[in-house]
């Protein structure tokens, strides 16, 4: 027999992401539309185990779709990581009356969201992170924003370095996992991306490939190195200069890239996703991921897709490749 649910509780965890509010709003208001109640937990596990915890209502969440950022603040939670940090976790979401908790995060919060279904309460993870790097999902909330506001920067980079004939290279975020880079080396142009799941150039095939564009007539140089491929971007730079005579400079993206206003894709599926959590609820399920796979928003058991693994798109890559010519 199922169990009604009548408290839903939801939190934001791990790196923040333009959307997280729009799914926030979602959450709380498809839950207020069933006639559930809805609190809202600050600073991610760091607030779920301390207890800071509070009754949210249709109002607590207007004027917040379009801001970037999370209203419910956001934290990486090294308690959370062991067992008796879990079960405090566990143990307030009895104390507060939570019959379940919507987890809106990236790989490391459904790892912690897995760790409270198995330990009896019911979990629903929303996908939330600028990296992309879920694997049971094809999009996760956040990574749209982040794309354009990193394509945009790296455009404004394109126009000088182009002026003074240099090569740029631009360092972009996404930890372990090369979405970012694949996506703007291709919406940007790039000669050539650094992945961390492929066999990247090495050093001397860049120069080359660097020495061999000045004598087809190129002027400049952008090269997108994720912040996880095997290359330093500092020193990468450096070198190109030393051996290549042509100026170089280094580019970090960093932080503006988790901030600013959500596009309208990441609203969409920010608002489709939290609708989407609340009829799982409601209709008696527990323990899910949400998904958004091949067009559809489907839900998955919360074990199962964290252990299904990510693989990167060789078609996108290809045409990166063939098209930096
Ligand atoms: N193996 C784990 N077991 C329990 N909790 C975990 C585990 N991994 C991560 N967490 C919890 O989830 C929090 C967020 O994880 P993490 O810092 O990896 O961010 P994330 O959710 O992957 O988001 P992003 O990568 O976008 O920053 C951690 O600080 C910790 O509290
Ligand atoms: O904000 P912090 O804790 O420095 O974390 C940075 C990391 O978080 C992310 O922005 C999101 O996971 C990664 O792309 C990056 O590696
Ligand atoms: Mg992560």
């Amino acid at each position: 027999m199922t169990k009604e649910i009548n408290t839903i509780g939801v939190l934001t965890s791990g790196g923040d992401a333009p959307g997280m509010n729009a799914a926030i709003r979602s959450v709380v208001r498809a839950a207020l539309a069933k006639g559930m109640k809805v609190v809202g937990i600050n600073r991610g596990y760091n607030g779920l185990i301390s207890g800071d915890i509070h009754e949210m209502t249709s109002k607590s969440v207007s004027d917040i779709i379009q801001r970037g950022g999370t209203i419910l603040h956001t934290a990486r939670c090294l308690e959370f990581m062991e067992p008796q940090g879990q079960q405090r976790g566990a143990d307030m979401c009895k104390v507060f009356g939570i019959d379940g908790l919507v987890v809106i995060g990236g790989d490391g919060s459904f790892k912690g969201a897995e760790k409270l279904a198995n330990l009896g309460i019911n979990t629903i993870g929303l996908p939330g992170t600028i990296d992309l790097d879920i694997a049971c999902t094809d999009y996760t909330i956040g990574f749209d924003t982040a794309v354009n506001t990193a394509m945009e920067a790296i455009d404004k980079i394109r126009d000088t370095s182009t002026s003074h004939e240099r090569c740029s290279i631009v360092e972009v975020m996404g930890r372990d996992a090369g979405y970012i880079a694949l996506w703007t080396g291709i919406a940007n142009g790039a000669e050539a991306v650094l992945l961390p799941e492929k066999e990247n150039m090495s050093t001397e095939a860049l120069i080359r490939m660097i020495i061999e564009n000045r004598n087809k007539g190129k002027r400049h140089n952008l090269i997108i190195n994720a912040e996880g491929s095997n290359l330093d971007s500092v020193k990468l730079a450096k070198k190109i200069e030393e051996v290549t005579g042509i100026s170089t400079r280094a580019t970090i993206l960093g932080h503006l890239q988790r901030g600013g206003s959500p596009t309208a894709v990441d609203r969409m599926h920010a608002s489709m996703m939290g609708a989407f959590a609340v009829d799982l609820l409601a209709e008696g399920k527990s323990n899910r991921v949400v998904a958004y796979k091949d067009g559809q928003y489907v839900d998955y058991d919360i074990n199962e897709a964290l252990d299904m693994k990510k693989s990167m798109s060789d078609l996108r890559y290809e045409v990166s490749r063939v098209l930096s010519i």
